[in-house]
């Protein structure tokens, strides 16, 4: 991408869009899109087509989504489905007509299977049964890996869709409702210290495993990407599987390809928090997923890795949010 080019971030002012804008600006780019959800509504077509045709950005990375944790998704799934279809369906068609050269779509690692096989390789999309917390959600995100594709194959767009594990950072949701566990869990340690309370409760048995990447890293992978030659970012986009015979998405992994329990994590939060008390375990809420870890040698190979240690990330977030300081991860 050139430093003049022209780049919308949706969803610039999220835990990943942050990030990315962030990123770039470290980078030299100074023609950034960016428009908040109240400037610009991406479930509105009209509104969305009116935006490309005058900004005409020459990339795109689209983080506008509606997300949440477990819960938000167990207990909205018809608001999951419905914005995030409207969202990517919006942005992916206007990118097209509006001749985008690059768009990075962003999924989620719940689109494989409950039960896949782990590490998850990408080549396991659609071949098993969803999870159900976060089912209508993971319908929509393989919607838009088909949506990129499909573009892909129809019109010959470079549309690539990039499957983040779990993540955290900064501006996450700590909302402890709608939030996701990293969040959640460095707030109600967090609070249980200053409370001096004698005993912390975590949801679920404790058991599922979950793989952490730092927002940082996210967007440090999230620009790699965009900026790989052509001949290395076209070999990400999928081939015509009725021409080819085989069954290839435009669809890449971005994680660190190690994971810990939710028992672990929390035993790390209440350390980097400096918590000492107990922690119970709140089984009337739901594990979702057992274990979710990416095989990330696609990304690996073309020469990208993590560099934030869980630990250290942690340590970042409980610094810059609760404790006020502006440190860079990094
Ligand atoms: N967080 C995670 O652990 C993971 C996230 N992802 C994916 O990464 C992407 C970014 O997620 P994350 O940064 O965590 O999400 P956030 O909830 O932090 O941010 C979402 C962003 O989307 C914008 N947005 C939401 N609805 C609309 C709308 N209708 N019109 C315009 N903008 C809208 C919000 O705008 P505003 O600020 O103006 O309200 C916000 O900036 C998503 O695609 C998500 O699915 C994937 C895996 C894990
Ligand atoms: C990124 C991913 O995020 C969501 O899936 P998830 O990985 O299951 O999300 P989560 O971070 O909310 O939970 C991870 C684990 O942690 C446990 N857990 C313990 N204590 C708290 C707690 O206090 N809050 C939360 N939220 N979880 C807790 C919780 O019970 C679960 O076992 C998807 O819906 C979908 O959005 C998606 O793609």
């Amino acid at each position: 991408m050139d430093r003049d080019a022209r780049i919308f971030v949706a969803g610039h002012r999220g835990l990943v869009g942050s990030a990315i804008v962030r990123a770039l600006r470290a980078a030299g780019h100074t023609h950034l899109l960016l428009r908040t959800r109240d400037e610009l509504d991406l479930r509105d077509p009209v509104a969305t087509a009116a935006f490309f045709e005058k900004a005409k950005p020459d990339y795109v990375f689209l983080a506008a989504a509606r997300v949440g944790g477990i819960l938000a998704n167990q207990r909205e799934p018809a608001d999951f489905i419905r914005d995030n279809l409207q969202i990517q369906t919006n942005v992916i068609h206007e990118a097209w007509r509006t001749g985008v050269q690059r768009l990075l779509f962003l999924g989620s690692s719940c689109i494989y299977p409950r039960l896949a096989p782990q590490p998850l390789r990408e080549e396991y999309l659609l071949t098993g049964p969803l999870e159900a917390t976060n089912r209508a959600y993971a319908l929509a995100k393989i919607a838009g890996i088909e949506m990129c594709w499909a573009h892909n194959r129809q019109h010959g767009t470079r549309f690539l869709a990039a499957m983040p594990t779990n993540l955290y950072g900064p501006e996450d949701n700590f909302d402890l409702d709608s939030s996701h566990v990293i969040p959640a869990l460095l707030r109600k340690f967090h609070e249980a210290r200053v409370a001096d309370a004698p005993s912390v409760s975590i949801w679920g048995s404790g058991e599922p495993r979950r793989e952490f990447m730092h927002s940082f890293d996210m967007a440090q992978a999230c620009l790699f990407l965009m900026n790989l030659d052509d001949e290395r970012f076209d070999g990400l986009l999928g081939s015509d599987e009725a021409l080819t015979g085989r069954f290839e998405p435009p669809l890449i992994n971005i994680g660190v390809g190690a994971d810990i329990s939710i028992r672990e994590l929390a035993e790390t939060i209440a350390e980097v928090v400096g918590y000492d008390g107990l922690i119970e375990h709140d089984r009337s809420k739901p594990d979702g997923t057992p274990r979710k870890l990416m095989d990330v040698s696609r990304l690996n190979a073309l020469g990208f890795r993590a560099r934030i240690e869980l630990k250290d990330g942690l340590r970042h977030v409980h610094e810059v949010v609760f404790t006020s300081s502006q440190a860079d991860p990094a």
